[in-house]
């Protein structure tokens, strides 16, 4: 069976893709409610190994459509993920926690930046394409969970305690952001 990790690896240049825009999702049975496109950010493409391909194929692998109702609108840019991470300054060694990693795109810039990522998900569709895209690295773990309703200190505590920062990334629909906290450990 071909996992989602090897489909990433095997990915095709960008420039082979005719365009960002993807099309809109068929309808089936039981997806009265799903949104009738993907929504992407996509500001330019890139001839190298990113998200854009990823992202699309780990989705159409799954049969996922993007749920409205958990903003679930997924960044097809590699650049602007590697902005995000610019801007919270993750360096090696910190631990970031990151609350709906959807297909992992930012995820995998955050590891690729030295980081410990540990990220909740909500939807548990997204949390089996994540484990399975970072199942080969120990600097990944997701908990499904509900971000606003866990209890984030204890899941944090026990990789925490002797690191100097926390970053918190949070993208949601409408408003994008990347927090960066520092909570020092108790
Ligand atoms: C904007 S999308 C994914 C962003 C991701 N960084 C990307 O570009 O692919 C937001 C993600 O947050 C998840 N989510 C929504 N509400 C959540 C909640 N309350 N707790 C945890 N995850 C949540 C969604 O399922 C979705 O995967």
């Amino acid at each position: 069976m071909t996992t989602a990790v090897q489909l990433f690896h095997s990915l095709p240049p960008i420039a082979s893709l005719p365009t960002a825009t993807v099309p809109a999702a068929k309808s089936s049975a039981g997806a009265r409610n799903q949104p009738a496109s993907l929504h992407v950010v996509c500001a330019s493409r890139k001839s190298r190994d990113d998200d854009y391909h990823a992202t699309l194929k780990a989705l159409n692998s799954k049969g996922r459509f993007p749920r409205k109702s958990l903003g679930q609108h997924y960044m097809l840019n590699p650049e602007i993920n590697e902005q995000l991470a610019r801007a919270a300054n993750v360096e090696e060694g910190d631990v970031v926690l990151e609350i709906g990693p959807g297909t992992g795109s930012l995820t995998n810039v955050l590891i690729n930046s030295g980081a410990t990522v540990l990220a909740i998900e909500k939807d548990p569709h997204m949390v089996d394409l994540v484990r399975e895209r970072f199942e080969t690295t120990d600097k990944f773990k997701v908990l499904q969970d509900d971000f606003v309703k866990c209890h984030i200190r204890s899941h944090i505590s026990p990789i925490l305690e002797s690191r100097k920062a926390l970053n918190v990334s949070l993208i949601r629909a409408k408003v994008r952001t990347v927090l960066r906290l520092h909570l020092k450990p108790s």
